[in-house]
């Protein structure tokens, strides 16, 4: 196993009161896994994305990568989260952007340019090197943010909800784009969304988180062809079964956790009261 979660439990020490995040999740992935990660809004799906990147410690259980614990950023991981915005540097160009991790990586400058070019080239932004981030759209920007990744040559890809704030149309670009990449890299990827649709579309398998304290409530092979496009995938009759089965399984789990509010009184924060009036999100 490449990357290996173990009896993970994250307790923020809260102002008023200790928040459980994540009580016990144990899951791996083996490499080459396109992993897609799913649950109710505030399970805690960041927390756990921050403690496999090494940013967070956990308060109990571990992550292992190639058999060793991690205990801070890890070489070889490359993490994408959604605010591209806030994760690109503005006074820096695009191609500087890319290149930054890799100049701490301590590559050759002739290597580097090559990685770059080639990195912006796959993600289709072989046009735009000496753009400043904030000449480019939301859609752009965020594949710079996966160019810089790729560009890094990582074995592992941590994604955590990459593409929350763009539109509908690049959003399937973007999509396709990263099935295209795991294809062609072999690279490990492991996805966090909110969206079913989403995880069912480009994982080999779903896991479904339960609401906070979070364990796992299921692993899901998606049992699709291996090629997929948006056109006929979408419109196949398995895809169709498969996302109505994470769907399910996720009010399952919000409603659950619904009936032990009402048992316990009110014990989780903010975040689990917000709107969840999106039909294909959590
Ligand atoms: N630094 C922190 N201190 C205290 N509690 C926190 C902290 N960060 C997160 N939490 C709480 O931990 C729980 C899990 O948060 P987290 O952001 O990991 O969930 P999430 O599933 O990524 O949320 P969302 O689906 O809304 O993006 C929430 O109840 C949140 O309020």
């Amino acid at each position: 196993m490449l990357l290996d979660v173990r009896g993970l439990k994250k307790v923020y020490e809260g102002r008023q009161r200790p928040v459980e995040a994540i009580r016990d999740l144990t899951f791996g992935l083996d490499a080459g896994d396109l992993v897609c990660l799913v649950g109710p809004s505030g399970c805690g799906k960041t927390t756990l994305l921050k403690c496999m990147a090494g940013l967070l410690a956990p308060t109990e259980g571990e992550v292992r990568l190639r058999d060793k614990r991690i205990t801070g950023p890890p070489p070889g991981m490359a993490v994408v989260f959604q605010e591209y915005g806030r994760s690109l540097f503005p006074w820096m160009s695009v191609r500087d952007n890319v290149e930054l991790p890799l100049r701490n990586k301590g590559i050759a400058r002739r290597q580097r340019q090559d990685l770059v070019a080639q990195a912006l080239a796959v993600v289709g932004l072989a046009d735009a090197h000496h753009a400043y981030p904030w000449q480019l759209s939301g859609g752009m920007q965020q594949r710079v943010a996966i160019a810089r990744a790729v560009a890094y040559q990582p074995d592992v890809l941590l994604m955590d909800e990459p593409f929350a704030a763009v539109d509908a149309q690049t959003r399937a670009d973007l999509e396709d784009l990263i099935r295209d990449l795991w294809r062609k890299l072999g690279v490990t990827i492991l996805f966090v969304t909110h969206d079913i649709d989403e995880a069912v579309y480009l994982g080999q398998r779903v896991i479904i988180l339960s609401s906070s304290p979070t364990v796992v409530r299921e692993v899901l092979g998606v049992d699709l062809p291996e090629r997929r496009d948006q056109l006929t995938t979408r419109s196949d009759s398995r895809f169709t079964e498969l996302r109505a089965h994470v769907y399910a399984q996720i009010q399952a789990a919000k409603r659950e956790s619904m009936e032990i509010l009402a048992t316990f009184g009110r014990a989780g924060s903010g975040k689990s009261s917000r709107s969840q009036s999106e039909a294909k999100s959590v």
